[in-house]
């Protein structure tokens, strides 16, 4: 029996199609059920339904043994403790730096950047050797530029209607994003068969995608 851990929302949607190729299917519908563990109808596995910055957790300490989250959460969340070994090419998107035209150019001042992803605007900016004052939002990033919390934010950008809509501009590229299969190392170890034969099948089935 593997457990796979996945997000509600959009990973879930693009996730439950390439699973059924695989013959994992949940017996209750995830998107509408109150519950956090499905089973599955042949019962070879069961789904654990989170939060989508929480997957990477879950599989690191073995509560998941796989997982499917998208790279910006694995970004973020950082080290190596889990094996990545696919991606799924689902929820697609890329993650930006974005404002009002401009915006980069502060002088001698710190550059403010409101974000969800700390961690890897720190490091973004680092790489270019600038510091940045980092401001921790869990959501609505796009608002920071337009009540002066912020100079600029890093945030997903899919079609740019969000950024379009609040006057913002992309900027630059901080990385391409899509969502990737990540393995506990235990269970890599220890239900190998397993967790191999459904990396085969995703593997097929993100092919004929
Ligand atoms: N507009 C988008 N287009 C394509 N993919 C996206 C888009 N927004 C987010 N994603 C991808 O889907 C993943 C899940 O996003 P979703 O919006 O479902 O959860 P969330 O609300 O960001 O997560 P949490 O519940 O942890 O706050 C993101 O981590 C990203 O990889
Ligand atoms: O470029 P676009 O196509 O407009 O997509 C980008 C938006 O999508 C995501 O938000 P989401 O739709 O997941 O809403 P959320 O605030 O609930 O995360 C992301 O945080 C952006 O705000």
């Amino acid at each position: 029996m593997l457990s796979i851990a996945v997000s509600k929302g959009r990973i879930l949607k693009d996730t439950l199609p390439l699973l059924a190729a695989a013959g994992i299917e949940p017996i209750e519908d995830p998107h509408t059920s109150r519950k956090l563990i499905f089973e599955t109808r042949a019962g070879t596995a069961k789904l654990i339904v989170i939060r989508a910055s929480d997957v990477p957790t879950f599989v690191e300490h073995g509560a998941a043994d796989v997982g499917i989250a998208g790279k910006d959460i694995l970004m973020e969340h950082g080290g190596d403790a889990v094996y990545e070994p696919l991606d799924l090419g689902i929820a697609r998107c890329r993650l930006m730096v974005a404002g009002r035209p401009g915006c980069l150019d502060v002088g001698q001042r710190r550059l403010r950047v409101a974000t969800k992803y700390v961690e890897t605007t720190r490091r973004f900016f680092a790489a270019q050797g600038r510091q940045v004052e980092l401001i921790k939002l869990y959501g609505s990033m796009e608002l920071a530029p337009l009540v002066g919390l912020a100079d600029a934010i890093v945030d997903l950008v899919d079609t740019g209607n969000t950024l379009r809509a609040n006057g913002l501009e992309p900027m630059d590229p901080v990385a391409e994003i899509s969502s990737r299969l990540i393995v506990n190392k235990t269970a890599m170890k220890m239900k190998h068969a397993e967790v191999q034969q459904l990396i085969d099948v995703l593997a097929r089935a993100t092919d004929g995608a």
